[in-house]
């Protein structure tokens, strides 16, 4: 690191599967060049023993998990934690999950977005109960309620018509299925950045085809094939990946923007379909907690930039007393943990010229109260 200042230790908790794809030695490299060190945490004792982390980075669940992220937090109040997990939380529900996107507003004259239509389904009785297929017409996709990353949670199903229905095992979402071309956008999202990308779905489905089909279709994480097997695929290629356009930039960019901030999330992907019946709608179907981001081309930078960030901002950050908060410009903000910050400009001009800045690039200043 330029200049010899000070080092910042990121504690990571991650499974197995996460790690072996995440915690790349190209990652480790460019981060330590950086000034950060990537440490794993030790399962087998307290966390809050360990460090004392600058950041911790997670994708773990359970209450004990929980229990001892808090006791972290009691003890290194000025660490950051990527992320709550009250905030994940949400993301492990699919009603919660895309409620948020339908409570967001944004500002867009030539494309609109939303969640195609849904109901929860919690008993088999209510599976079959009219009223409930109001809103309905087949095919719907069925998605287990929960999202917690397990395979089970995986497991869905295309169903074509009542019969179909025979084989579902409630609590579930049933989701319109809406014909999309058989590409999905996968928006991957790091703090700021944004990235786009095309993956393979699953294929239109005419009114023809729905009258000839029994059922339904049970498949798994269609969009998460590796790499080798899409090429050799003739479906693939039939997909004409190439051929279709990604959704404009700044308007994918807006939608993560509102997504980051109202979910109080920093690491997270979205997956995008566009309607064939408009052309311009978007319909945002799935959002997902720290995904495959090693899949992205150049992620080792993208991330090391934003664990920069992270360690450097909150260095910057100046714990002050309550009751000498009025002397400072304000600017309530909520911060990478979810807590009340407020920036203060007074206080900018006193940090600034001892900090050391990654790649030259702005960043927020803020006190924490
Ligand atoms: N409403 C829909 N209309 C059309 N296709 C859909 C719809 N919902 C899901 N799909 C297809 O089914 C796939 C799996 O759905 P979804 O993304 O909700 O599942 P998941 O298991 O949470 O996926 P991930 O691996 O991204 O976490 C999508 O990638 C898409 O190809
Ligand atoms: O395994 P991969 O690297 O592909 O990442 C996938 C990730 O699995 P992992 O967290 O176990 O790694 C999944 O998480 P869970 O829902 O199962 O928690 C989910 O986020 C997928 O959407 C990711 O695929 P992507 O959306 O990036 O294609
Ligand atoms: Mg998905
Ligand atoms: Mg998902």
């Amino acid at each position: 690191m330029a200049g010899g200042g000070r080092r910042f230790e990121i504690g990571y908790a991650l499974l197995p599967k996460k790690e072996n794809s995440f915690i790349r030695e190209s990652l480790v490299k460019q981060a330590r060049s950086r000034g950060i060190d990537l440490v794993k945490i030790d399962m087998g004792r307290p966390l809050a023993d360990q460090g004392p982390f600058d950041c911790v980075l997670h994708k773990l669940y359970g209450e004990d998990w929980r229990s001892q992220l808090e006791d972290f937090r009691s003890q290194n109040p000025n660490a950051v934690i990527i992320d709550s997990p009250a905030a994940i939380e949400r993301l492990h529900n699919r009603i919660s999950m895309l409620q948020v996107v339908s409570e967001l507003k944004i500002e867009n004259q030539s494309e609109t977005f939303g969640i195609p239509k849904q109901i929860v389904i919690y008993d088999r009785e209510t599976l079959f109960d009219d009223q409930a297929w109001e809103l309905l017409k087949f095919p719907v996709i069925a998605k287990p309620l929960v999202a917690d990353g397990s395979a089970k949670s995986h497991k869905m199903a295309l169903v074509f018509n009542h019969e179909g229905l025979n084989k579902l095992k409630p609590p579930i979402v049933l989701q319109e299925f809406v014909n999309h071309g058989g590409v999905i956008f996968k928006v991957y999202v790091v703090g700021e950045y944004v990235k786009c990308v095309k993956r393979k779905s699953l294929p239109d489905v005419s009114e023809e085809k729905l009258n000839s089909l029994q059922g339904s279709l049970s498949f798994s994480q269609v969009s998460n094939l590796a790499t080798h097997q899409k090429s050799d695929d003739k479906y693939y290629k039939m997909m004409h990946l190439e051929d279709t356009e990604l959704p404009p930039q700044s308007f994918m960019t807006d939608i993560a923007k509102g997504l980051r901030r109202a979910m109080n999330l920093n690491l997270f992907n979205f997956d995008v379909i566009r309607d064939n019946r408009f052309g311009n709608r978007y319909l945002i179907i799935d959002i997902n907690y720290f995904p495959g981001y090693a899949k992205m081309p150049g992620y080792e930078t993208v991330l090391t930039d934003f664990f920069c960030d992270m360690v450097y901002r909150k260095e910057r950050q100046v714990v002050v007393e309550k009751d000498s908060v009025e002397e400072y410009s304000q600017e309530a903000v909520v911060g990478t943990d979810g807590r009340l910050v407020l920036s203060c400009e007074k206080e900018i001009r006193k940090i600034v010229p001892n900090s050391c800045c990654s790649d030259g690039e702005e960043m927020e200043n803020s006190i924490q109260v």
